[in-house]
C-alpha cells in the first residue's frame, strides 16, 4: 500500500454463464472509473466492451473469441492496466464478487477464504449456471492479487429473512432437510436496493414501507419486502422457479419433468438445458430479448404476441400474490433491463389492476430518465415506481465495508 494515498478503489465482479460485467469504482466519492462487460464467452463471437470514465477515456472493444472466464478476467485486467487502472494498484482495497448461491450459511457479505470457496463450490448443483462462473472470477482475482482481500455479496443473503411458511416447499420434511431443499431466492442485492431507493423515493424510511419489487432482467423475479425485510420472493432453490424469463421457463406443474422422462424420453439434464436455456421468452418465440419482442408485437407477429401475453400474465399474478401477502403495499416498483426501459411491459402488468389501487400514467411511464421516478398518477393509491437498480455499487459498498469498517463508522466511504 502506498503511505499516503488510502487505498479506496474497489473492483466488482459480476460473473455470469456467459458474461462477465465489471466495474472499478472510488468509494472515496462512490464513483466510476471504468465500466465494461464482456459477453459470449467461450463462443467464436466473444466481446468485451470497456468504458474508462476517467477524462478523456474512450469506449474500447475487442472481438476476438475469449474461451473462459479466466481469460475473460484476465482481458478486462489488461484493459483496466492500458487506462492506468491495473489491478496492480496500490489504490485497489478489495474485489468485490457477486456471487448468486450462498445457500442458507451466508446471510451477510463474506471475506473469501478456502472454507467459503468450499461451500460456493458445494452448491453448484443448485446454481449451475452461475456459481462455477463466480468461482472461476474468484480464483481468477486472487491469482491475479493474492495480498487482497475478496469479498463475497450473495444474491440469497437478502432472502434470508423469509418466514418458514414462505421457504419450505410442502413436501416431506424429512426429504427436504436431508437435501437442503428449500426455497432461497435470488437476486437479493437488487431487491434490497431498489426497495430502499423506493422508501426514499416516498421520502420514508424503509422500515415503514411495503415494497413490491420487480426485478425484470434476462432473469426475473419479484419480491415482497415488508419494513425493509423480505417475506417472499419467486425464485426458489434454484433461479428457475417464478416468473417467465429471458430463457427460464419459471413456474409449471413439477410433473412436465416426469412426463418428458417417462414419455419423452428425455434425461435429467437434457431436461435441465431445456427449461434453464431454450424456455421462456425464447422457448415461446425464438427471442428473449424484449425491444426484439415489442418490434415483433407491433408489427402484428402472434407468436410474439402470445409471449408478450404470457410474460404479462405471470408477472400480473405475482403482484396479486404478493399484494395478498404483504396485506398492504406502499410502492410497486419495476427495475433491471426491461423493468426500467420497457414502457409496455409496466404499463400492461398494472393494467386491470385499479380496484388494488394501481395505475400508471401514460404519460409519465412514457417519459425516459436516469434516476427512480413515479410513473403512477396522482391519485393512485399505491405509488407505481421505475427504479433502476445498482447491484454493482452495492456490491462495491458492502466489500468496502467489510474491508474498511473503521473508516465506514466514520461516514468516510
Ligand atoms: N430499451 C429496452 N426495451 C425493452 N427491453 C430492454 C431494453 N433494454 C434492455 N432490455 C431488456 O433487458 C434485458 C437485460 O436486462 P439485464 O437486467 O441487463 O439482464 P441480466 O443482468 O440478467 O443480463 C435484455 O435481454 C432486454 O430484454
Ligand atoms: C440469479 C439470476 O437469475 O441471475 P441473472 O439474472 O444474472 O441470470
Ligand atoms: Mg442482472
Amino acid at each position: 500500500m502506498s503511505e499516503n494515498r488510502a487505498a479506496t478503489r474497489v473492483l466488482v465482479l459480476n460473473s455470469g454463464s456467459s458474461s462477465v460485467k465489471y466495474q472499478l469504482l472510488d468509494m472515496s466519492d462512490s464513483s466510476r472509473l471504468a465500466v465494461g462487460l464482456v459477453e459470449r464467452i467461450g463462443e467464436e463471437t466473444s466481446r468485451l466492451v470497456h468504458t474508462p470514465l476517467t477524462d478523456g477515456g474512450e469506449k474500447r472493444e475487442r472481438t476476438a473469441p475469449i474461451a473462459d472466464h479466466d481469460a475473460a478476467l484476465k482481458a478486462v485486467a489488461e484493459e483496466l492496466a492500458a487506462d492506468g487502472l491495473g489491478l496492480d494498484s496500490p489504490e485497489l482495497a478489495v474485489i468485490g464478487h457477486r456471487v448468486v448461491h450462498g445457500g442458507r450459511h451466508f446471510t451477510e457479505p463474506t471475506v473469501i477464504d478456502d472454507a467459503v470457496l468450499a461451500e460456493i463450490e458445494r452448491l453448484i448443483p443448485v446454481a449451475p449456471l452461475h456459481n462455477p462462473a463466480n468461482l472461476t472470477g474468484i480464483r481468477t482475482a486472487q491469482a491475479l492479487r493474492p495480498d487482497l482481500p475478496q469479498v463475497a455479496v450473495f444474491d440469497t443473503a437478502f432472502h434470508t429473512t423469509m418466514p418458514e411458511s414462505a421457504s419450505r416447499y410442502a413436501i416431506d420434511v424429512k426429504t427436504a432437510d436431508e437435501h437442503r431443499i428449500r426455497r432461497y431466492g435470488f437476486h437479493g442485492t437488487s431487491h434490497s436496493y431498489v426497495s430502499r431507493e423506493t422508501a426514499k423515493l416516498l421520502g420514508k424510511d424503509p422500515s415503514e414501507v411495503n415494497v413490491i419489487v420487480l426485478h425484470l432482467g434476462n432473469g426475473a423475479s419479484a419480491s415482497a419486502v415488508r419494513g425493509g425485510r423480505c417475506v417472499d420472493t419467486s425464485m426458489g432453490l434454484t433461479p428457475l422457479e417464478g416468473l417467465v424469463m429471458g430463457t427460464r421457463s419459471g413456474d409449471l406443474d413439477p410433473a412436465v419433468i416426469f412426463h418428458l422422462m417417462r414419455v419423452g424420453g428425455m434425461s435429467a439434464d437434457e431436461i435441465d438445458a431445456l427449461l434453464n436455456k431454450k424456455s421462456g421468452l425464447i422457448g415461446l418465440c425464438g427471442d428473449n430479448d424484449m425491444r426484439e419482442i415489442r418490434r415483433r408485437v407491433d408489427e402484428g407477429d402472434e407468436q410474439a404476441r402470445l409471449a408478450f401475453d404470457i410474460y404479462i400474465h405471470r408477472l400480473k399474478k405475482y403482484i396479486g400474490a404478493y399484494y395478498a401477502v404483504l396485506g398492504r403495499v406502499d410502492a410497486v416498483a419495476f427495475t433491471a433491463g426491461v423493468g426500467e426501459n420497457a414502457a409496455p411491459v409496466r404499463e400492461a402488468a398494472v393494467t386491470g389492476l385499479e380496484e388494488l389501487g394501481l395505475a400508471v400514467d401514460s404519460e409519465l411511464n412514457a417519459t425516459r430518465a436516469d434516476g427512480p421516478r413515479l410513473i403512477s398518477p396522482e391519485y393512485a393509491r399505491v405509488a407505481v415506481a421505475v427504479v433502476p437498480t445498482d447491484e454493482e455499487l452495492e456490491i462495491a459498498r458492502q466489500s468496502y465495508a467489510l474491508v474498511t469498517p473503521a473508516r465506514t463508522e466514520n461516514g468516510n466511504a
